[in-house]
Parts: C-alpha cells; structure tokens; sequence
C-alpha cells in the first residue's frame, strides 16, 4: 500500500501579469527540481513562502500539469489525480451538513464511481475503521460544527486515508491549529502512517514540525524552487510515547541545521533569532 514517487527535471512557469504594464510575462515557479520519494517513506518539504511547496505538491497530485520534465509513481507517468494518491489540505473541507462518518461514506462513494465498486454497508464500514484509527470512533455521529478543529482535520485525515490511497499529500494540514493539538496529531499522524505503511508528502512552514514527522526533510530554494538539500533525519521516533524527542540534542542538531539552509533563502529579512525563524 505504498509508492514510489520520482521527479526528474521538472519545471513550472506561469503566466503573471506585470504590475506595470500589464503586460502577460512569463514566471519560472521550479526549475529543474528532482526529488525521489521512497515508497512508504515520510518526507516533509520546508521552504521560504512562495518557493513552490504546493505548486509541486499539485503536480504530483496530478491537478497540474509541469512545463517541462517528468513525474512519475511506481515508474508511471502522472497524467492527473487518481485513487492511488490523496490530497489533506490546511482547511478542513468537510460538507457541513453530513456527520464525521457520511463525510468518509460520500467520500468513498465518489471514490467507487471512478472505480472502487464498494457496496453501501462496506463504505459504512470502512468509514468506522478510519475513524477508529484517528481515534474518532465515538464522534462518527457528530456534525463538523460539534467537533474541535483537531478532531475536523482528524476527519479530513480519516477520509483520505479510507480510499486507502498508496500517497498521502498533506499541504500544511496543522497549519491553522494550536501548538498544543498540532504536537498531539503530529504524533498521532506518525502512528497512522505506521500502521497504514502509505507513502507521505507533507509540506510545512514549522522547522520543528519537519524535523518531527519527516524521515528525510527535503529543504527547497526560491526563485526559481528547486530542492537544496534533503536531510536524514535519524531519530528514534519508537521512543516518542516515553520521550521528548523535541527536547534531544539530536532534534537540536537537525533544528538548526535547516533553520542555517533557510536563513541562506531569507538573507534580505529582519530577523536573525533562531526561534523566530522556526517559523518559515
Ligand atoms: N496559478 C498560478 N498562476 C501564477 N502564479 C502562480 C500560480 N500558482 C502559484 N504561482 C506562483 O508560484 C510561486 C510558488 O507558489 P506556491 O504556492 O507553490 O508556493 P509555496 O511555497 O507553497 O508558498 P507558501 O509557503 O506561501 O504557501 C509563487 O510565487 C506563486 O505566486
């Protein structure tokens, strides 16, 4: 239930217009970027605002198509968004009028027109598993509005994960919760992605967050985006339940290390304090 992801060469452009003279002008997003995701692998990408994290992101989602070089999954070119990849995204896009568990069973019943072929009681039941495994099984009758915005994404998680998907692509999906459940559902998500072995792309701004869920943190540059550096992030992440490992010297280590990649990017801003540039 896992796959392999491989960019080679892949480059972006759009066409922007100049604030000057309107005129249409050609913008390079990425350029010649190469990354090679291992299957069942948990990668993070960090980078400056505006590098192209979701632009590749998309790409590999199959939502966009790449000016020039190649995707592929499993050695297949990706031509557009399939079953076999998943997207999370920052904001909870749950349909405000069905329950945690009809927003997984329409999901799964979109999923089996384009092929699945799954009966009713199946997605039911399938849709009671993956809330079960984000620890949601005693809020599968709850409405979006009667859930906390971590138990929300929980369910955006849930739902993308019960189509079993081979990549799970998360675009800073804790972005707009607080530092104390976004630490619980980094651990949380961790757990999942053991269990269900997928393969993970997830983008963040938070250097800690990187260093915490990635066991590669591939670090992009800016104008035009291209990946710098991707860093091997050896932690004993099995310890994590008795552990602190935010706290370990190793964490510290690999903390700076892409904070020092990152400030290169962010040469021209004001502030030079590590912990203000946890935040990228
Ligand atoms: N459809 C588009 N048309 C024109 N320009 C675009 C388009 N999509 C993205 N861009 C530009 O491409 C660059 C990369 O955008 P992208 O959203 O991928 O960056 P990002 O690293 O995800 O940014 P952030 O961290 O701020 O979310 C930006 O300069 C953006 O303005």
């Amino acid at each position: 239930m896992s796959s392999r992801i491989e960019l080679s060469h892949v480059g972006q452009t759009f066409w922007v217009r100049g604030d000057d003279d309107k005129q249409l002008r050609e913008f390079v997003a990425l350029d010649d970027l190469n990354l090679e995701v291992g299957a069942g692998e948990f990668l993070t990408l960090v980078g400056p605002s505006g590098c192209g994290k979701s632009t590749v992101l998309d790409l590999i989602a199959g939502l966009a198509k790449p000016s020039s070089g190649r995707l592929t999954i499993d050695g297949r070119p990706i031509t557009g968004p399939g079953l076999d990849r998943s997207v999370v995204f920052q904001q909870y896009t749950l349909l405000p009028w069905r329950t945690a568990a009809a927003n997984i069973e329409f999901a799964l019943e979109a999923a089996s027109k384009r092929g699945g072929g799954m009966s009713k009681k199946e997605r039911a039941e399938r849709a009671r598993t993956y809330l079960d495994l984000v620890g949601l099984s005693e809020f599968a009758n709850r409405y979006p509005h009667e859930l906390s915005g971590g138990m929300k994404q929980r369910v955006a998680i849930a739902r993308s994960l019960s189509y079993e998907p081979q990549v799970l692509l998360m675009d800073e999906p804790f972005g707009a919760l607080d530092a104390q459940t976004r630490e619980r559902l980094q651990e949380e998500l961790v757990g999942i992605w053991k269990r269900a072995g997928t393969t993970a792309i997830f983008i963040t701004h938070d250097i800690d967050e990187a260093v915490f869920l990635g066991q590669r943190v591939a670090v992009m540059s800016s104008r035009p985006g291209r990946i710098k550096e991707v860093i091997g992030i050896d932690l004993d992440r099995d310890a994590a339940s008795d552990t602190d490992i935010r706290a370990t010297r190793e964490f510290a280590e690999y903390r700076h290390r892409i904070w020092a990649l990152l400030r290169e990017q962010h040469a021209a801003a004001v502030p030079t304090d590590t912990k203000e540039l946890t935040h990228v």
